[in-house]
């Protein structure tokens, strides 16, 4: 009995890419493929976000390895988005340029003097991108963020709603996660309404602000037990009742903030310690604020954007649409943390004129 050979062709499931009613293809540029450049261009082609991905990076060997590597993945995936070289000047009319630099410390290097460096590559850079397209939107990721987002603003000529930082918002994903872990609340999810939000604020860094006054459950503000300015006496618990008729309340009362603190600290630490870089997380969240934008729907974005009253750029929420930023979000924030809030952004702009002396 002969047997019949059967071809099965499995078909990749080619997630079409976000499109908004144009026919344009959405076109990303990568300045700096490393490890963070490699992990935003890996989470962008999983995700079908564009349709060309334009890598460009100085080191040529880096560049063609790396566009090797993500063509494999976008194949692997069934992905709609190509992977292709690109100059500055190509990047520079793509829809959105996510910048990825880095450099490494020299021996010897202060912190100050390695920015410096860092920031005259971003500076030829963005020389060499320009004239920009007339809707490229600029995303920066190298660090400090918020200076290079600050100066990349001022350097590019571009309307502030079209220069953006990943700024603090990755910080607040975790946060809210392990605080979700501690009060048993389910975590956040972009999809998912029933979870934490708590925003960090301002300068990235040591002097972020932890806004836990606006801390949310489900959208509903949570409990702000503990904070000063609007302190309620926490209602004492009836001598009847026992854990299981009266569940805790989901409140990040002072233990509470102190241990979630301690324990974003202490993951961080351990990445830093177990793998000396952190690309992963980074680079799936510049992929959300890239898709955040093609996808045109004013999803609200943590980001570091430009603050005209302090002349510079943190973070703080945005709605994020085709145009970049379309709409800033105010915090109402307790006195006390306003004026946090206020010294740390002044300490930003002394920061940031001081190097624009130095040059
Ligand atoms: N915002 C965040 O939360 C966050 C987190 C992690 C890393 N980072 C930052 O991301 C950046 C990249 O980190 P990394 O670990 O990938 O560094 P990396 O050294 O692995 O990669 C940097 C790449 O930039 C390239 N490059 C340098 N000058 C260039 C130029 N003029 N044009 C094009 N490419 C150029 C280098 O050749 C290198 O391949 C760093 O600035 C780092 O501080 C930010």
């Amino acid at each position: 009995m002969s047997q019949q050979s059967k071809v099965i062709i499995l078909k990749p499931p080619h997630p079409e890419p976000i499109h908004n009613g144009s026919s344009k293809p959405h076109r990303i540029a990568i300045i700096g493929v490393g490890d963070v450049g490699a992990a935003v261009a890996n989470a962008l082609i999983l995700r079908s976000v564009a349709d060309e991905l334009l890598i460009n990076d100085t080191d040529s060997m880096l560049r063609e390895a790396q566009i090797c590597d993500l063509s494999d993945v976008s194949y692997v995936c069934g992905s709609r988005t190509r992977v292709q070289a690109a100059t500055h000047r190509e990047a520079g009319q793509a829809d959105i340029v996510v910048i990825t630099i880095g450099s490494r410390h020299f021996r010897g290097e202060t912190n100050m003097q390695h920015t410096f460096r860092k920031l005259s590559t971003i500076r030829s850079v963005i020389g060499s991108m320009k004239p920009f397209g007339k809707e490229t939107i600029l995303v920066v990721v190298a660090n400090p963020v918020d200076i290079f987002t600050s100066f990349v603003y001022k350097l590019s000529g571009l309307p502030a709603t079209r220069v953006m930082g990943s700024g603090t918002w990755l910080d607040s994903i975790r946060m809210s996660n392990v605080l979700a872990e501690k009060t048993k609340v389910s975590k956040s999810h972009a999809t998912e309404p029933n979870s934490i939000s708590l925003p960090i604020l301002g300068v990235s860094g040591k002097s972020q602000l932890v806004a836990w006054s606006t801390t949310s459950v489900g959208n509903m503000p949570a409990s702000t037990d503990g904070l000063e300015a609007r302190t309620q006496p926490s209602p004492s618990p009836s001598p009847s009742s026992s854990p299981s008729s009266t569940p805790p309340p989901v409140t990040p009362n002072p233990t509470d903030r102190e241990a979630t603190d301690k324990e974003c600290n202490y993951r961080k630490d351990r990445m830093l310690h177990g793998k000396g870089k952190i690309p992963l997380g980074i680079g799936s969240l510049a992929a959300r604020i890239c898709e955040s934008i093609l996808s045109d729907q004013g999803q609200v974005c943590l980001i570091s954007q430009y603050q005209p009253k302090w002349d510079c750029c943190f973070s703080s929420p945005a709605a994020l649409g085709r145009t970049g930023i379309v709409k800033t979000v105010e915090i109402s924030l307790l006195p006390a943390e306003w004026q946090d809030l206020e010294e740390t952004a002044k300490e930003l702009k002394e920061k940031l004129d001081l190097i624009h002396e130095g040059q």
